[in-house]
């Protein structure tokens, strides 16, 4: 296939976008360095999105951009555009206070790690439920019977789950309780940042079978930040790859585990020698990615990359389109297939592609 350069503000834009995010960028010293550095993707209806990276890449940057929820002094620019099903579309930065507190709810929902932190420990379940339904004008009694069905959906005992104080949940039970709040006001998007990542691996795949059914009955568009890669490869049908505040890989996910054009993507890839093999076994890639303070100029992955040349050291890479709706922001894509081999190649099994699902 011939190679195409894209232009820096192409997008791999989807066909029916639910969410469109263009030129996203964060800042907390007025542009002297960025923590989300200028980030365009759609999210298409209905898909799950895996976004993956290593720990401070601007995940939850990115996850927080879609809400105007970047922590404070943050200050985002760009443009988050929310396309309701046959309504209007919303320009997410351009609302008020109360437009924002319900598309925050209502629209699109989101799910931290660490429940713990979520739920207030002097109130048992049932109350927060009460609450963020009253919070939004909701039938009570209505949204409670919801809430039953989301509970039962995530195989937990509706009665019990809401009769009880946080405390007395596992972590497990806590984060799927989580869920299903994020839930009861039927957003149409569910954005989770590292949901699974406090639990043991069991919990961990259990509750993506859960989130895959999950995303099937309510016809869901999710998005599952994490930094495990094997894990979001068994979930989501796309993945984009993020490396120092930027998005440098996007494709289906089969095309990135299985034809990353990305040297980082390849050497994320081979962090984990066998894509069913547990975390505990990743081999870290050499190197630290950079500070906001500290990008490096070019592609910021170049002190780390071996196939580093002049151009990576000096000019920053768009996209190049590997495949249809697959873009890797790298010179050397064609050359990283036999630079960076990929260890694992035989041993994809069937965790590939959303096949679980
Ligand atoms: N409140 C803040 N003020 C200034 N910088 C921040 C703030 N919160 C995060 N950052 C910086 O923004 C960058 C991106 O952080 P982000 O939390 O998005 O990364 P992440 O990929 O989600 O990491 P992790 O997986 O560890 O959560 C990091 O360098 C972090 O230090």
């Amino acid at each position: 296939m011939e190679t195409d350069q894209t232009t820096a503000d192409q997008v791999y834009s989807t066909d029916d976008p639910i969410v469109e995010i263009r030129d996203a960028a964060v800042t907390y010293d007025d542009g002297e360095s960025y923590v989300l550095d200028h980030v365009s993707i759609d999210l298409d209806r209905g898909e799950i999105l895996g976004v993956v990276g290593e720990s401070g890449s601007g995940k939850s940057m990115l996850a927080s951009s879609l809400l105007d929820a970047v922590p404070s002094p943050g200050r985002l620019m760009g443009k988050i555009t929310y396309r309701p099903d046959g309504d209007e579309p919303v320009d997410v930065l351009d609302l008020e206070k109360d437009e924002l507190r319900s598309l925050r709810w209502e629209e699109i929902s989101m799910v931290f790690q660490g429940a713990m932190n979520s739920f207030n420990p002097t109130m048992p379940i049932r109350t927060h439920f009460e609450e963020t339904l009253k919070a939004h004008d909701a039938d009570v009694p209505e949204g409670i019977d919801r809430a039953e069905e989301l509970l039962e959906d995530l195989h937990l005992e509706p009665e019990r789950i809401l009769d009880s104080y946080p405390h007395e949940l596992s972590g497990g039970m806590q984060q799927r309780a989580l869920i299903a709040l994020s839930l009861v006001l039927e957003p149409d998007v569910l954005v989770m940042d590292e949901p699974t990542a406090a639990l043991d691996l069991l919990m961990q795949r259990s509750i993506l079978m859960l989130l895959s059914d999950l995303q099937e009955k309510y016809n869901l568009t999710m998005v599952f930040i994490t930094h495990d890669l094997p894990l979001v490869a068994a979930l989501a049908d796309r993945m984009a790859i993020m490396y120092a505040f930027r998005l440098i890989e996007i494709g289906e996910t089969r095309d990135i585990v299985e034809n990353a054009a990305h040297p980082y993507t390849r050497a994320l890839l081979n962090s984990t020698p066998n894509l069913n093999a547990p975390l505990s076994e990743m081999r870290p890639i050499e190197g630290q990615s950079p500070a906001p303070i500290n990008m490096p100029s070019g592609c910021a992955y170049h002190p780390r990359c071996p196939l580093a040349s002049e151009e990576c050291r000096t000019d920053v890479p768009d996209y190049h389109d590997v495949a249809p709706d697959h873009g890797s922001a790298c010179y050397h894509w064609r050359e990283s297939y036999d630079e960076v081999p990929l260890v694992y190649e035989d041993s994809l099994g069937g965790t590939a592609g959303g096949e679980s699902r």
